[in-house]
């Protein structure tokens, strides 16, 4: 079974955002969608968690078919979009509380859990502050526990690690590492492409709303000629090529 298989998934706004795309990712595959601002992530990713209808095409999570029974899909996915979406009022232990209880964890793993997140995102000092208080990487801290705290078995990510220091940037990679090494299924979206160059198994690089080139570093680098070049080398050069161009021109502007 895949834990995601996106087919012909289509939106158009005032224009196409997101065309015939189809994605197959295995599970357990650390998986990074890159693209140039504008290409298609986020709506690709918003469509995949229910956020968005699509205009046409599937998507299967763990095969149960999103779009007839988004509850059953959405009981195994953690979604944390790019602006991060907390309630203010609450504390994160509050908040990590709260969304435990949503998703039926028993209290004491959720507190243990909470925990060993807020130590380990350098939140434990502000546990029972108020999140208005905070900054937005903080913030941005306090959504990732949320998406973490359930163990989910696909974690769908949109730029998590945007806003954070260096070296809680570190923490995340290894916290998301050690969940790939549990089991779990990640997809995220990243413009740091040197994480992604040392985080992810698999990339997808999405531009104009099509799915542009896939697969290991080691496999675009062959598709790009360049044995030896970094993903920002081959991302550049792929993006460049007469195929990405013609992608570009038809996306929206
Ligand atoms: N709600 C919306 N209404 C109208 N157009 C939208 C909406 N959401 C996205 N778009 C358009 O769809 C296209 C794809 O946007 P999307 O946010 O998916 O790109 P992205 O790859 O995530 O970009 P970025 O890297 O800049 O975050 C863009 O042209 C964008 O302007």
């Amino acid at each position: 079974m895949t834990a995601l298989e996106v087919r012909g998934l289509a939106k158009a706004f005032d224009r196409p955002a997101v065309r015939n795309l189809d994605l197959t990712i295995a599970p357990g595959e650390f998986y990074g969608l890159l693209g140039p601002n504008g290409a298609g992530k986020t709506t690709t990713l918003r469509m995949i968690v229910g956020l968005l209808k699509p205009d046409a095409g599937s998507v299967r999570v763990f095969g149960v078919d999103a779009l007839a029974d988004p509850i059953a899909a959405k009981r195994q996915v953690a979604w944390l979009p790019d602006e991060p979406l907390i309630y203010d009022k609450l504390t994160p232990l509050e908040f990590l509380e709260f969304v435990a209880g949503l998703w039926g964890v028993p209290a004491a793993a959720a507190s243990a859990q909470a925990e060993e997140l807020l130590h380990r995102l350098e939140l434990w000092d502000h546990r029972a502050e108020r999140c208005e208080g905070f900054s937005r990487g903080m913030k941005q801290k306090a959504a990732l526990a949320g998406a973490l705290i359930h163990d989910p078995q696909l974690l769908i990510l949109d730029e998590p690690l945007t806003g954070l220091d260096a070296a809680i940037a570190r923490e995340v990679k290894d916290i998301l590492a050690e969940r790939v090494r549990a089991g779990a299924t990640i997809i995220l979206t990243t413009h740091i492409l040197d994480v992604a160059e040392r985080l992810v198994s698999r990339i997808g690089i999405i531009q104009g709303g099509r799915l542009l080139a896939e697969g290991t570093l080691a496999e675009l680098r062959g598709r790009v000629g360049r044995s030896d070049s970094t993903l920002e080398e081959v991302f550049l050069d792929l993006v460049a090529t007469p195929a990405g161009q013609a992608v570009a021109e038809q996306a929206p502007a």
